[in-house]
């Protein structure tokens, strides 16, 4: 897989911004985006400029990063153009927006063409971050939201809600410790979207993910509108960061780089599948150690850098503009988009694990299963030396849901 090889609605629509025609480097093919996605045109040029989008002070790099590494696994002939996707179409909602992920989140999916509608919740001061992002002349239109009795207005008609409410860690923490703040927060939140919009992509940032998105499975149950094919836990920061990792210790070029991350969301329950890396590169044992136990570790160490002020939230917003560009590319019909999530799954034999899976209209549309088969030895013992963490992880979660459940049943009898 060759990121220049595919097709990019934004890279697309930025570069038409400037009238410029981009190139691809590796065929030579220039292609015209299509045409709505000119509209939120700022810098106008007389005639079309040749640009190496890779080097573009308009961040080709970046945009392409964000909207073309979901992994296309079928080897492409030639460039993926041919998918065109229609412009400003879905209604996305944030809770948790005015956070320290939902803000620079909310800036990135505001400068998405697929979007329409933009929904920022939070309980505190919402409204002017909403103020502020509204002043952006990209197509979407933001509106905010706070407090229960504004849910069904917020979530009516959404398309993919994304959860990063929650308190984050600080040093010395681990992701466990902010269950008994955040389970309640989950909780509460997946209730009103089983009720509002249950149709939608829900996408689980709090953490503990190994258990928020347990919780949120057996919530939506009890609601009788789970499916899970439609349910994901953000582990999107995990890829990120061995990319950027393996790149960077391997001198390749980072945009190339794509390692598999399957398993959960916490220590060493993330495992990097070295072994899978694309494009296929040699490590010793040592660097399978190292790079494993930074990935492992990578979240910690932005909690300790920022020294009590919080943990990972620019990377966070990044890596969750991603997985939401994913999922609107699929529901937008792109049958070729391929994504890291932690979901229910039957790979292995815990009810919910991280995987590559096939993205489609519905949803989880395959899994990966190549991923869990062929695993060198260093692999294997980390996976079986995951499942037990996991394990309790969601058995946590899913008994903190039953025993709300069920005392939610006592105090109405
Ligand atoms: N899945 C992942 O890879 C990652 C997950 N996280 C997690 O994301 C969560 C959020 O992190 P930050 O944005 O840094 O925290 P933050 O404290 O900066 O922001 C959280 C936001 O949630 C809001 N909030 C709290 N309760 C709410 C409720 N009931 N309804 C709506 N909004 C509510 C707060 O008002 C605040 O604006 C944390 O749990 C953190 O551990 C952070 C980084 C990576
Ligand atoms: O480490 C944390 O608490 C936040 C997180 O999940 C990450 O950065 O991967």
């Amino acid at each position: 897989m060759s990121a220049m090889s595919t097709f990019s609605p934004c890279l697309g629509s930025y570069c038409t911004q400037a009238g410029l025609v981009t190139k691809n480097k590796q065929s030579g093919m220039s292609f015209n985006p299509p045409k709505p996605l000119q509209r939120f045109s700022g810098l106008k040029a007389m005639s079309p400029i040749e640009i190496e989008s890779e080097n573009s002070f308009l961040g080709g790099g970046i945009h392409r990063a964000l909207h073309t590494t979901s992994l296309k696994l079928a080897p492409r002939r030639k460039p993926a153009n041919h998918f065109q996707p229609r412009a400003s179409t879905f209604k996305v909602a944030i809770l948790g927006a005015a956070g320290g992920i939902g803000q620079p989140l909310a800036l990135l999916i505001k400068m998405s063409p697929l979007v329409s509608s933009l929904h920022l919740y939070d309980i505190a001061s919402v409204k002017g971050v909403a103020a502020d992002l509204s002043h952006c002349n990209t197509p979407s239109k933001v509106l905010d939201f706070t407090g229960p009795s504004e849910f069904a207005n917020c979530l009516k008609g959404v398309d993919v809600v994304v959860i990063p409410a929650g308190v984050p860690r600080k040093p010395g923490m681990t992701r466990d410790d902010l269950f008994n703040i955040n389970a309640s927060i989950v909780k509460t939140l997946v209730e009103a979207v089983a009720v509002h919009c249950p149709d939608a992509f829900i996408l689980i940032i709090s953490n503990p993910v190994n258990s928020t998105v347990p919780i949120a499975a057996e919530v939506l149950k009890q609601k009788g509108v789970y499916d899970p094919k439609k349910l994901f836990g953000v582990t999107t920061l995990d890829v990120v960061r061995a990319n950027t990792f393996v790149a960077t210790k391997k001198n390749l070029k980072i945009i190339d780089v794509d390692v598999p991350v399957i398993g959960g969301h916490a220590g060493i329950t993330i495992l990097p599948l070295l072994s899978k890396v694309r494009p296929s590169v040699h490590f010793t044992d040592g660097e399978v150690q190292e790079l494993t136990a930074r990935i492992q570790n990578a979240g910690t160490e932005v909690v300790e850098a920022k020294a009590g002020a919080g943990s990972a939230t620019l990377s966070m917003a990044y890596a969750a503009a991603r997985f939401v560009e994913s999922s609107l590319r699929a529901l937008d019909g792109d049958n070729d988009v391929y994504e890291c999530s932690y979901v229910q799954s039957e790979l292995t034999d815990l009810p919910f694990f991280a995987s590559r899976v096939k993205l489609g209209k519905n949803g989880v549309e395959a899994f990966v299963s190549s991923d869990v088969q062929g695993l060198s030895e260093f692999e294997t013992k980390a996976l079986d030396a995951l499942k037990p963490e996991l394990k309790a992880s969601i058995e946590k979660g899913v008994s903190f849901a039953q025993k709300q459940a069920t005392a939610a049943a006592g105090t109405s009898n």
